[in-house]
């Protein structure tokens, strides 16, 4: 893998889909084995300049979902040697990403508090995030949020205890050193603002949906072509995978066919391509694999969504019916 490819088109992003081997092995990122921070949402990016210039001798990484954010905050850390940046959603990132104790600190400033019933799903702050931080944080390593929503600093707070972490620190106006652009916005509004700061004491074993080599899933199987265009809008589950086939579409030049796929591990969710193709022309067995320009990772959800539509396209003879 180039790695040019690796990291993006912005100097400081990494892609961690692009990687042989995951979680990943952030000293020989950094080029160092300096202390890690994490954070999530970083938005427009203030912060996080702020205390990588502050705090050299540290290791900074940014998640974002949004890509504007990305563009922004980019261009305050480019020449910023400890700063590096992954378009992903956290939740997800923060898990598989890391390796267990690997973080010193995860600071979450003004998170979107997702207070509508229908928008739960979305929070980051929920009892798996806790169990996620029981494993990358070091020992005595510390979550910082920072809100303006008082319930939402409260709730972390007694679910962060439930989950047998340490309060070190809640406070409410602090005069905190580096403000955030949201955290300025709120004081010229009067609202009150809260931090928590709290410390791990027990360190837990968590499953991670990917881990060890990434590698190309793929399938062998004796296909019945007519069962291709029966696949579209197929929904397929299995606990808690499900895969829908959102288009299939014939190759003009050949027999290939590229498959439309969303697929969902729990509440993380991938779209991509996967292509099924005779092995020699002509030939009855056919190949079912990841399209090489699709690039999600390889989640059980994934894996199995290239075993699931091979078994559905396979012929009847060949599955004994
Ligand atoms: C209200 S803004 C706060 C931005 C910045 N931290 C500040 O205080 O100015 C929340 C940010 O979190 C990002 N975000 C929301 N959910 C996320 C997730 N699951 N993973 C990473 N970033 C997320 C949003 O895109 C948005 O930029």
């Amino acid at each position: 893998m180039k790695d040019l490819e690796k990291y993006g088109v912005f100097s400081k992003e990494v892609r961690p889909a692009l990687f042989d081997y995951l979680p990943i092995d952030w000293s020989t990122v950094f080029g160092n084995n300096n202390g890690i921070i994490v954070e999530i949402g970083f938005g427009s990016g203030e912060y996080l300049q702020s205390y990588a210039i502050k705090h050299p001798e540290k290791n900074f990484v940014g998640f974002e979902v949004s890509i504007t954010s990305m563009k922004k905050a980019h261009k305050r850390v480019e020449s910023l040697e400890n700063v590096r940046l992954v378009i992903t959603d956290a939740r997800f990132g923060l898990r598989e990403f890391f390796g267990p104790k690997s973080v010193e600190k995860v600071i979450m400033n003004f998170p979107i508090p997702w207070d509508k019933k229908s928008h739960e799903r979305r929070r980051v702050i929920v009892p798996e995030f806790f169990e996620t931080l029981s494993n990358v944080l070091v020992d005595g390593g510390t979550f910082e949020l920072a809100t303006d929503v008082e319930w939402y600093a409260k709730q972390t707070m007694e679910t962060a205890k439930e989950m047998g972490f340490e309060v070190v620190e809640f406070l409410e106006n602090p005069d905190r050193e580096i403000k955030t652009r949201y955290e300025q916005k709120w004081i010229k509004y009067g609202r009150n603002i809260y931090s928590l700061v709290i410390r791990k004491v027990k360190h837990i074993e968590i499953e991670r949906l990917i881990g060890g080599r990434h590698e190309m899933p793929h399938a062998r199987s004796v296909v019945a072509e007519e069962k291709l265009p029966l696949l579209h809008n197929k929904v397929f589950k299995e606990g808690k995978k499900v895969v829908v086939v959102k288009g299939v579409y014939k190759s003009t030049g050949n027999d290939a066919y590229l498959i439309k796929v969303i697929s969902s591990d729990g509440e993380f969710q991938q779209h991509y391509y996967l292509v099924a193709y005779p092995e020699e022309p002509g030939s009855k067995e056919w190949i079912i694999k990841l399209d090489s320009a699709s690039n999600p990772y390889r989640t059980p959800a994934v894996k199995w969504s290239v075993s699931v539509l091979a078994d559905f396209l396979s012929s009847e003879e060949e599955q004994g019916k």
